[in-house]
């Protein structure tokens, strides 16, 4: 167990090239819709939704960057205290998958080695493939990920992805408290990125630079989270 009472709350920034569907899958997973319309992200959203992951309250914030290179210099600031990371292509859009490498530098140079996932997002446009399978797994290889092929408007294999993060976080962050338990100390402004003003939040920092903020529990959220839906929001 992590420190009892305590809720864990992970960063988890999505990316990838324009249109692959990072927008949707956030939509998806934190208020369970589709929409078919394409609205080009500018800049970054931001939406949560709390999950248990071997019984550990987990608080996942999905952090929707800009596929656009234009916004990379505002979509880079964002990376910065990022504990997770999901890595999305399109199977309609050879472009995405070739991008791949270069957005996970993107990220590796912000926040460096954090858990990762690369997605194929629309399987449900097989048909219209551009991509081998074999060249998308072995793409999965040469990186070392975890691969999940996706379709957010089918609603396959979303909450897997963010599922296997979440544990691959914790189960991290139990080995790094194992390993050195002395050096997680309380830190105040590091992560000026999460706008959260509750009184009960503290933040950590652990000894390879990853941040986790714990929430003291607050009766109110906690027992109100019966619709996973409910308590997403748009920041
Ligand atoms: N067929 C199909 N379409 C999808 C799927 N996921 C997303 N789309 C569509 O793809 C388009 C782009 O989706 P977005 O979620 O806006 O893409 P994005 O990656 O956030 O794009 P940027 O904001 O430009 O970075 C929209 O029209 C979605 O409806 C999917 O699984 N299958």
């Amino acid at each position: 167990m992590l420190e009892e009472d305590m809720e864990v709350a992970i960063k988890v920034v999505v990316v990838g090239n324009g249109a692959v569907g990072k927008s949707s899958m956030i939509q998806r997973y934190c208020k369970g819709v589709f929409t078919k319309d394409y609205k080009k992200t500018i800049g970054v959203d931001f939406l949560e939704r709390p999950i248990v992951v071997n019984d550990e309250e987990v608080r996942l914030m999905l952090w929707d960057t800009a596929g656009q290179e234009e916004f990379d210099a505002i979509t880079k600031a964002y990376y910065r205290g990022a504990q997770a990371c999901v890595l999305v292509f399109s199977t309609t859009d050879r472009e995405s998958y070739q991008a791949i490498s270069s957005w996970r530098e993107k990220v590796e140079v912000e926040v460096g080695d954090i858990p990762t996932v690369l997605v194929q997002n629309k399987i449900d446009l097989l048909d219209e493939t551009v991509i081998k399978n074999e060249e998308a797994e072995g793409l999965a290889k040469r990186l070392k990920l975890r691969f999940y092929r996706a379709s957010v408007k089918e609603d396959l294999n979303v909450t897997e992805v963010f599922k296997y993060l979440a544990e691959k976080y914790l189960q991290r962050l139990k080995q790094q408290t194992a390993e050195e338990p002395e050096v997680v100390h309380t830190t105040s402004n590091k992560m000026g990125v999460f706008t959260t003003t509750s009184t009960n939040v503290s933040h950590q920092s652990s000894s390879n630079g990853h941040e986790v903020i714990s929430l003291r529990p607050n009766k109110q959220r906690t027992k109100k989270t019966k619709n996973p839906f409910g308590s997403c929001s748009l920041l």
